[in-house]
């Protein structure tokens, strides 16, 4: 059973002293970049102090592709099937906007103009999500856009993606949906889509061979009905069935921790 861990510092080795709180609680119980240490176990009178190896790492999936590539669609059919948690880096700036945040406007001119949003913020926004969520198990949706988003992440979540899917799709095809999207976004028009079609080419690009040169790439022709393209997702993740089938309530803050087994 877990625990929030008293005091989680002495457990934690030295080179971790300058994480925040949260991060340190995060990376105790995920296992993030510190995957090889220990957490206290103090559930049981007696046994305070007793070492016992970590939780699992989270299970995550990053999802790549081009504006209207159709990631957003797949990440609807993904977490149907597998039951994912699905965090689009868009819908978290958007939703920002939204709520007139201090960031709010800055975004707003950013995504306007198909810009990039500063690492930092796109992170921190990821973060909370990941260290608030009960879930092990999540899909980052058009995220890292830029190789210093994805060095970002590794440096301030601490973790690395176990699959990353590239919806591959071209550009007049893209083009042809966003035109047709017709859900209200301040891109949705050509002038953003030439602008974001261009950054994706020149930023994003470099993060897919990244993750090809790693092995962690899985590349979908997506092109067809939205079925069709499902039908090569879908064996991407069978080999991780059983990993994705014991998702636990691992996270120390969610109620359902005194709970968890
Ligand atoms: N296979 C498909 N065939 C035709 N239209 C599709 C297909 N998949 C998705 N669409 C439609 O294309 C539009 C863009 O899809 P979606 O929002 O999933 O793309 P996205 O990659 O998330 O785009 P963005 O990066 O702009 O958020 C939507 O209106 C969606 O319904
Ligand atoms: O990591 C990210 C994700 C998105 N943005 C900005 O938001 C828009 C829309 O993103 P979608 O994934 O297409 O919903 C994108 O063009 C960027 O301006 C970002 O900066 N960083
Ligand atoms: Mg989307």
């Amino acid at each position: 059973m877990w625990r929030r861990v008293a005091s989680l510092s002495s457990t934690i080795s030295s080179s971790s002293r300058s994480l925040s709180r949260n991060q340190v609680f995060f990376q105790a119980a995920f296992g993030l970049s510190i995957r090889e240490s220990y957490a206290t176990e103090i559930s049981k009178p007696g046994e305070e102090g007793v070492l016992r190896p970590k939780e699992k790492a989270p299970f995550i999936t990053f999802v790549l592709g081009g504006p209207g590539s159709g990631k957003g669609t797949q990440c609807e059919k993904i977490v149907e099937t597998f039951g994912l948690t699905h965090l689009s880096a868009g819908d978290l700036l958007r939703r920002e906007i939204a709520m007139h945040t201090q960031n709010g406007a800055m975004i707003l001119n950013l995504i306007k103009d198909g810009k990039i949003v500063p690492s930092e913020v796109t992170v921190k926004l990821l973060q909370k999500e990941l260290e608030s969520s009960n879930s092990s198990k999540f899909l980052i949706d058009g995220f890292p856009r830029t190789e210093e988003n994805r060095v970002a992440f590794e440096r301030i979540v601490g973790a690395d993606p176990d699959v990353v899917l590239f919806f591959d799709c071209p550009e007049e095809e893209m083009v042809k949906r966003v035109l047709n999207r017709n859900q209200g976004r301040v891109d949705d028009n050509i002038t953003t889509m030439k602008k974001r079609l261009k950054i994706f080419e020149a930023l994003n690009r470099p993060v897919i061979d990244y993750y090809k040169n790693k092995g962690k790439l899985y590349t979908i022709n997506a092109i067809g009905t939205v079925d069709d393209i499902f039908k090569q997702v879908l064996p991407i993740f069978t080999p991780f069935e059983e990993q994705l089938k014991q998702s636990r309530h691992v996270n120390p803050k969610s109620p359902l921790v005194e709970n968890s087994s």
